[in-house]
């Protein structure tokens, strides 16, 4: 039976959420969501739901090592916060509580409430709450009373203030609730501040964590505080390039120069592009001891911050850098580019990186050249008389992965070759292990990997020895790993593995050396064809200025189609695919299919329709579309594509 209380407020949440006046109020919005997108009913009170134990263990192995971090500052919180009745949730990103702290003489109404380990806040199972709200908001909210959807809970008081992980993707809440509260809800303004306030030092904790094996640049607008608090705070490399950037510093800090979107992101950049002062200035710092020395550096906003220098807190990889070490770069390498500033800038990196002991991590969009900058790092390292063995992990079906990177004894593998295989892990010992597309590996076997790389031992199918492997790991990725990792499907200590150095490869549209790819691409894929047809300059000039959806693989595949039907001694724009002349403004009359990049609205139909033209031959239909065999596999997963004879 609902009292007349609840009653009041189902009218209140039905009036305002079939309104026609767009919702301003967070909590107005949410009740739109919940009624329209969420199909929930406001008249049907539903109790909290609790999940079961082994979903709970899910939830936490994959926040694991962030959960020790939160647990530290969620027992002091608390100690501020028991004696006024309050209890403390901390939720992963799909708001399932991970961790609890609360009154043990209350357990049942507590558990009762929802405000209990295992609980289930996102807004589409329960309704408005401040976790599943704040999840969906991003931001820190405070939910009393009436603000709840649910009538059932609107007795509670929630305030909850989110937590993102180093690079900015949300990994969960920090919840401070109570049963039992004033009817005003300015009483929760402390309560909202105090969540928010501990949310910001796990968040931070978190962040040195993470970065512990890192030069850390703490920055404060007052420098009494520099000590105490990291309102900023940069993880850099020994190369002086951020490697990471909290909450703080991706909202206050710009790089000098580039204005566009894509080119404000921190990570990847030297420090010297972010402050007046340079590098230099930051080594001082360092040099001269954590508290000694503080110096004032100015950002490209104009503003006035003062610096502290944590050093790595676990085996430190070099000791700082007290002048620059001259590295000749090797030809592979140089001829990657042209006088583009980042390329350049990758390729100083990449030098300097060609016979350290570290893995190396790269990204970038598909097609920028990754597996081409993988190859050249192996080409100019000592390792260079030894395999390159690339593994494409989106490529090769799940259930061969793990025999054709592991190998096997004989007879140990239905299907298999009866004298077993040797992985090619195995394979590229002493030389480089290129692992496309880490992010799709599946979890069971990054498990394994991890292992490998630990141990510096393989255990092939079917065998009971392990054989030693002299392992560098290339590995590469067109998708944010550390995403991944907060959803659970990567390992984060792989991923830490794996990144003893992170190259970022631009997108081609973002390069300034177009006409040097031009070039030595219309060489290669001249010479292929037995032509040396030109380029006339209106043809360079459309080729010049398009966007490139598709990076450096469209370009190649638009200038072999180009040289295919030019009339043999000049390209001319009627030579170009008409997706090029559109977008340059020139008409295409006749012209034939043009390459294209993938993530488009039809992109499931033209995928299908090239893979039907190409018989199902995923190399020739992944040629014609301008993207790559993975890419093509990726695509036909998402969209459920089967080849016939699959079906
Ligand atoms: N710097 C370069 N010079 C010449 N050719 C290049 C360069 N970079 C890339 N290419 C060409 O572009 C194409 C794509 O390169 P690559 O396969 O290395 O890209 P990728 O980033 O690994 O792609 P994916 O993400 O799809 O695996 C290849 O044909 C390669 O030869």
């Amino acid at each position: 039976m609902l009292a007349q209380i609840q009653r009041d407020h189902i009218d209140h949440v039905l009036a305002v959420s079939h309104s026609d006046d767009a919702a301003t109020d967070p909590i107005h919005r949410s009740w739109v969501r919940c009624v329209h997108d969420y199909g929930l009913d406001p008249s049907r009170p539903t109790r909290a739901h609790i999940v079961e134990q082994a979903q709970l263990r899910e939830h936490k192995d994959q926040i694991e090592e962030f959960l020790g971090v939160a647990r530290t500052g969620m027992e002091q919180l608390y100690k501020r916060m028991a004696g006024i009745g309050y209890v403390l949730l901390l939720t992963d990103a799909h708001g399932i509580a991970v961790d609890f702290i609360g009154n043990d003489a209350w357990a049942s109404e507590l558990k009762q409430a929802g405000l209990y380990l295992g609980a289930d806040w996102s807004e589409e199972r329960a309704g408005t709450c401040a976790v599943g709200t704040c999840i969906v908001e991003q931001s820190p909210i405070t939910c009393h009373h009436t603000d709840h959807f649910d009538a059932s809970h609107i007795s509670l008081t929630c305030n909850s203030a989110p937590l993102f992980d180093p690079t900015g993707g949300l990994l969960g809440v920090l919840d401070v609730s109570a049963l039992i509260s004033p009817a005003s809800r300015d009483s929760q303004h402390l309560a909202l501040q105090l969540a928010t306030m501990y949310a910001q030092m796990v968040e931070d904790a978190n962040f040195l964590r993470y970065f512990r094996d890192r030069w850390v640049l703490r920055l404060n607008s007052a420098w009494t505080m520099v000590d105490v608090s990291g309102e900023i705070m940069l993880a850099f490399d020994a190369e002086g390039v951020i490697v990471g950037a909290n909450n703080g510093a991706r909202r206050n800090l710009r790089p000098l120069q580039g204005g566009t979107d894509a080119d404000a992101r921190l990570v990847g950049r030297p420090l010297g592009e972010v402050f007046r002062e340079g590098i230099d200035a930051i080594w001082r710092i360092a040099r001269a001891g954590f508290v000694a020395d503080r110096t004032a550096l100015s950002t490209a906003g104009g503003e006035v911050y003062y610096g502290a220098v944590l050093p790595p807190r676990v085996a430190p990889r070099t000791a700082v850098p007290h002048a620059p070490v001259e590295h000749p770069v090797p030809a592979a390498l140089k001829r990657l580019a042209g006088d583009d500033p980042q390329m350049q800038r990758l390729i100083g990196q990449a030098t300097r990186l060609v016979n350290r002991p570290v893995n190396i991590l790269i990204h970038g969009e598909t097609g920028t050249g990754k597996e081409v900058l993988a190859k050249a790092l192996h080409e100019s390292s000592s390792r260079a008389g030894a395999t390159f063995v690339a593994v494409n992990c989106a490529a090769i079906p799940e259930s061969l992965i793990e025999s054709e990177l592991f190998g096997y004894t004989p007879g140990s593998f239905t299907g298999g070759r009866s004298k077993g295989m040797r992985g090619l892990i195995q394979q590229s010992s002493g030389g480089t292990l290129f692992l496309d597309e880490i992010g799709d590996m599946p979890l069971q076997l990054q498990t394994r990997l991890l292992r490998v790389l630990a141990e510096r031992e393989v255990l092939p199918l079917g065998a009971d020895k392990p054989v030693p492997v002299d392992l560098r790991v290339v590995a590469a990725s067109h998708r944010d790993l550390r995403k991944l990792i907060a959803e659970g499907r990567f390992r984060e200590d792989l991923y830490y593995r794996l990144c003893g150095a992170i190259l970022y490869l631009p997108a081609l549209r973002q390069r300034r050396d177009r006409d040097y790819l031009i070039d030595q691409l219309l060489a290669v894929e001249g010479a292929e064809l037995g032509t040396n047809a030109a380029l006339t300059p209106s043809a360079r000039a459309v080729l010049h200025d398009y966007a490139w959806p598709g990076n450096v693989r469209q370009l190649r595949n638009v200038l072999r189609f180009a040289l295919a039907v030019c009339d043999g001694a000049s390209i001319t724009p009627d030579d170009l695919p008409a997706e090029l002349m559109a977008a340059a403004g020139l008409d295409a009359e006749e012209t034939p299919p043009a390459p294209v990049a993938a993530g488009g609205g039809s992109e499931a139909a033209q995928l299908e329709s090239a893979l039907r033209r190409h018989r199902w031959n995923v190399t020739a239909a992944a040629a014609e579309l301008g993207i790559c065999r993975a890419t093509v596999y990726r695509q036909m997963k998402r969209h459920g594509i089967v080849p016939p004879n699959q079906a």
